[in-house]
């Protein structure tokens, strides 16, 4: 017989934290054998942050678990199996939740045709979230994020445990590449260029604010192909990698990034902002229920959501053609959930 207790491989390093170590945090990775997965992971067991690490897959966890639980770093690496037994296990305790589970684009395709594969995975493991462990901090990176957030959100509700503190689209990438286009641009060092990038994740709903940079000069013809390749850096990379999937390694960056960001908070750091999707007010008069934009995060999650700031009539353009997609892209995922609820 196949024992569910055994299948969550555990490979517990001699030294394992005891409990007392500061910063005793578990975080949980499902779709940890993935191509955003693998180096997500290995970049949370290089964290002194993450004490226990969770990896969840429907194929190959406790492949990567024991490949990553050689890193000799103070933490312990447990790979679960799919059963609803080790998903609960694995998402028992954890502090922050990434969910990079499902299928990524091929070139030609939109987000927003991953749908139809991704909403159901994210329905399901944000339902077992909910079930196992929900005041985690959950982060999703499946996309169509515009989309697969508000569906989180519907599951939550369905369970009677909704706190839009605690959930968050991971769009770090959209800042992260905007720094760095920026930089290769004018020549700087991309981490000295902060640049907010609001709205959602894809295409026109990624709306980089440039006037707010170090080089709100930056004008016509420039300014427009930058605002092109920030929104559209995906495909860059889709295309390049040739039906072999998207961005994986700027995305494990990005998503240990937004990780490490909530446990800095959880551990009391004060002003630690990062851009993430989530439900917001500021959008919420013309039905747009969740945004991107900087965000201050505390222990509890979201702290406080900055406004957009002061615009130019260019970025109001920009704006308003994020808002149209975005409404619709969310409004798809609440539907999906209302036709399709978890069983
Ligand atoms: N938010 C963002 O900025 C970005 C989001 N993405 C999105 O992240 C997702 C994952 O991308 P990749 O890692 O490249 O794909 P991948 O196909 O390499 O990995 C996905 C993993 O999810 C696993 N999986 C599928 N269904 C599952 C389930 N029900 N439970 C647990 N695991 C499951 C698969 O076995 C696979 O290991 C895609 O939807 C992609 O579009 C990608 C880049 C950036
Ligand atoms: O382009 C994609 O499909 C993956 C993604 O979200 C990104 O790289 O920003």
């Amino acid at each position: 017989m196949f024992s569910v207790r055994r299948a969550a491989v555990s490979f517990t390093q001699k030294r394992a934290f005891s409990a007392s170590a500061a910063n005793p945090y578990k975080v949980a990775v499902l779709g940890a054998a993935g191509g955003i997965g693998q180096p997500l992971s290995l970049l949370l067991k290089l964290s002194p942050k993450v004490t226990e690490l969770a990896l969840y897959d429907v194929r190959g966890a406790p492949g990567v678990a024991a490949d990553i639980s050689h890193v000799n770093t103070n933490s312990v690496v447990k790979g679960y199996t799919p059963t609803p037994e080790n998903l609960a296990e694995a998402l028992k305790g954890a502090e922050v939740v990434l969910i990079p589970a499902g299928v990524p684009r091929k070139p030609g395709m939109s987000r927003d045709d991953l749908f139809n594969t991704n909403a159901s995975i994210v329905r399901d493991l944000a339902d077992a979230t909910a079930k196992a462990n929900p005041k985690a901090k959950l982060c999703i990176i499946a996309n169509p994020v515009n989309s697969t957030v508000p569906i989180c959100a519907e599951v939550y509700k369905k369970h009677n445990v909704y706190n839009p503190a605690t959930l968050f689209g991971v769009t770090t990438l959209d800042v992260v590449r905007a720094s760095r286009f920026i930089s290769e641009l004018k020549s700087t060092d991309p981490k000295a260029e902060k640049v907010t990038v609001v709205g959602g994740h894809s295409g026109v709903t990624i709306v980089p604010l440039l006037s707010q940079s170090n080089h709100p000069d930056i004008e016509g013809e420039v300014r427009d192909k930058l605002v092109n390749r920030i929104q559209f850096g995906g495909d860059e990379v889709v295309k390049a990698k040739d039906g072999a999937g998207s961005a994986t390694l700027s995305m494990a960056l990005a998503g240990f990034r937004m990780a490490e960001s909530l446990l800095r908070a959880k551990d009391g750091e004060t002003g630690v902002v990062e851009p993430t999707f989530v439900d917001s007010p500021l959008f919420k008069e013309q039905g747009v229920e969740f945004f991107a934009s900087n965000v201050e995060l505390g222990p509890d999650g979201v702290k406080k959501i900055h406004g957009i700031g002061d615009i130019n009539s260019y970025e109001k353009g920009l704006i308003d053609a994020c808002l149209v997609d975005l409404k619709k892209n969310i409004e798809k995922g609440v539907k999906f959930v209302a036709e399709n609820p978890p069983k």
